[in-house]
């Protein structure tokens, strides 16, 4: 039997997980990782810890599950993406934490590049656009904040990373300098046809080449771990960034095909096959992950800001629940939520909205309402936000020639919400697909390894793999549905400021 790791390092946890060929979970290991807030706006990761916290974690995994490094067939590697940073090529050693990508301080130098007319051509070659959220503003503030860094990056001292380059070069004992194009796609810096950092984009953020890892397809040849790390050396054949590795891990492997992942935000990507495919509908442009010796591959990306977090804030803000579980039950006490609309736009709102300074909004409220229909309302919210959005991908995807999307497949920690399900294939009308296996986001990293490793023959054998443990098909009316949306639209008005 061939077995996979998959070290999955995210914002707040390192995580391992071994995967056997049928992509089983047989172990896994969790730690979690501190978040540094030096300054109102700044995130920080301190590199050593996420190291040997994802060490621990991958040595845990693979002695609960009773295997020895021999019997991995590969390491897959899946990440936070956007988090950088930069180390000295000569010790390896870190150039202080890494900016973490929910750090808005680039956000002034990003309004001026944009208030220069560069967004449209930089949208053009990279599919996204001029935020804080990706590496390379993150990258200059590290070179022009950091005493000598930027002589020494020209002179080629110095690595940037985002974390996947990171741990490949901890992994391979400082001798890789690599990335995969999933994770470069998220820096800026990328040229998405040309799958090679762009010299424009380099000007532009001045960033020098010297920097920049080789990037490489998702699903190849990475070399092989040091025998120190696992007790022997094992080829590390996938990496991929997180969001990417789920789509892969969920089987969406063809146009049309799309996933959410329910965390604290949610992220919704629709696979556009081999074509780079630019949204009219407020959504980005990014690299799916990609086998080795085959074409690229493309997916529309857009984010909720707030989903699972609506949550968090209901039992730690208004102390509504004692635990994130208990809102399906007090949801569900009442059978709607009562006329109440809750806009959880608690740091502005993301795709396809864009509106930076919106704020939260509870309406609607009548002498009659309670906390079970506002908690019904904050459920409800996460649907709608991950409605809207995949609305717009259905409007790209058929302003492209092709379908609307037929269904959706979920993961990520609100997913075993089934009210929440419910709600959201109601609210699309087309089924919402639960996977026998959650941990989609490992499990692609995994896959893209035993790719790589030769234990699957193909994508067909990954498809045949995929499981589907629950179906919610759409139970309400179309026209209710629409009037719902609409409804929603407008309480999304009523947060932006006048
Ligand atoms: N039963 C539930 N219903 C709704 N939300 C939930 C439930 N269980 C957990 N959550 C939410 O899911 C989020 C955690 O999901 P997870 O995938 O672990 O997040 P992340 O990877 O972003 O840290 C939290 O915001 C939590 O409030
Ligand atoms: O760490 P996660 O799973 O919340 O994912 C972070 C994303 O990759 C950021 O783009």
């Amino acid at each position: 039997m061939a077995f996979m790791l998959a070290l999955d390092q995210g914002t707040t946890s390192s995580r391992s997980i071994v995967f056997d060929a049928q992509g089983q979970v047989r172990a896994q290991a969790q730690q979690e990782i501190r978040q540094h807030y030096p300054q109102p706006g700044w995130v920080e990761h301190c590199p050593h810890e996420i190291w040997a916290t994802q060490l621990a974690c991958a040595r845990q995994a693979l002695a609960s599950a009773g295997l020895r490094a021999q019997d991995l067939a590969a390491i897959g590697i899946t990440n936070q993406r956007e988090t950088t940073l930069l180390w000295e090529r000569r010790s390896g050693a870190p150039l202080g934490r890494a900016i973490v990508w929910q750090d808005r301080r680039t956000s002034s130098a990003c309004a001026a590049l944009r208030e220069a007319g560069h967004e449209p051509w930089v949208q053009g070659k990279t599919g996204l656009r001029l935020d804080p959220y990706f590496s390379a503003s993150k990258i200059a503030w590290l070179l022009d904040h950091t005493p000598g860094a930027r002589a020494r990056a020209e002179r080629g001292e110095l690595a940037f990373g985002t974390i996947d380059s990171w741990l490949l070069w901890q992994l391979s004992g400082g001798t890789l300098h690599a990335t995969d194009c999933s994770n470069a796609a998220r820096t800026l810096l990328l040229n998405l046809q040309t799958r090679d950092w762009d010299d424009e984009l380099l000007a532009l953020f001045q960033i020098p080449r010297a920097l920049l890892p080789e990037v490489r397809p998702s699903s190849a040849d990475y070399g092989h771990s040091q025998a120190e790390w696992l007790g022997a050396p094992v080829r590390i054949g996938g990496v991929a960034g997180d969001q990417q590795s789920a789509l892969f891990g969920q089987a969406c492997l063809r146009p049309g095909m799309a996933k959410n992942t329910y965390g604290t935000g949610c992220f919704l990507l629709m696979h556009t096959g081999e074509r780079f495919q630019h949204s009219q509908h407020g959504l980005i442009s990014t690299a799916a992950a990609q086998v080795a010796h085959a074409p690229p591959q493309y997916a529309l990306e857009g984010s909720v800001f707030v989903g699972g977090a609506v949550v968090q804030w209901l039992r730690d803000g208004l102390r509504a629940i004692d635990s994130s579980s208990e809102v399906q039950a007090l949801a569900q006490s009442v059978p709607d939520a009562g006329g109440v609309l809750f806009v959880p736009a608690f740091t502005g709102l993301g795709a396809p909205y864009w509106q930076p300074e919106a704020r939260g909004c509870i309406s609607g409220l009548t002498r009659g309402s309670t906390l079970a229909h506002i908690a019904r309302a904050a459920l409800e919210s996460i649907a709608f936000q991950s409605a809207a959005l995949l609305q717009a991908m259905s409007r790209d995807a058929v302003a492209a020639g092709g379908v609307p999307v037929s269904e959706l497949r979920v993961d990520g920690g609100a997913c075993v919400n089934d009210l929440l399900m419910q709600m959201q294939a109601d609210l699309l009308g087309i089924p919402v697909l639960r996977p026998a296996v959650t941990e989609t986001t490992a499990l692609g990293a995994a896959w893209l390894a035993g790719l790589q490793a030769g234990v699957y023959g193909g994508l067909e054998d990954l498809t045949r793999l995929w499981r589907c443990e629950r179906t919610f098909v759409p139970t309400l009316g179309r026209d209710a549905a629409a009037e719902k949306m609409a409804r929603w639209e407008h309480a999304v008005r009523q947060t932006v400021a006048p």
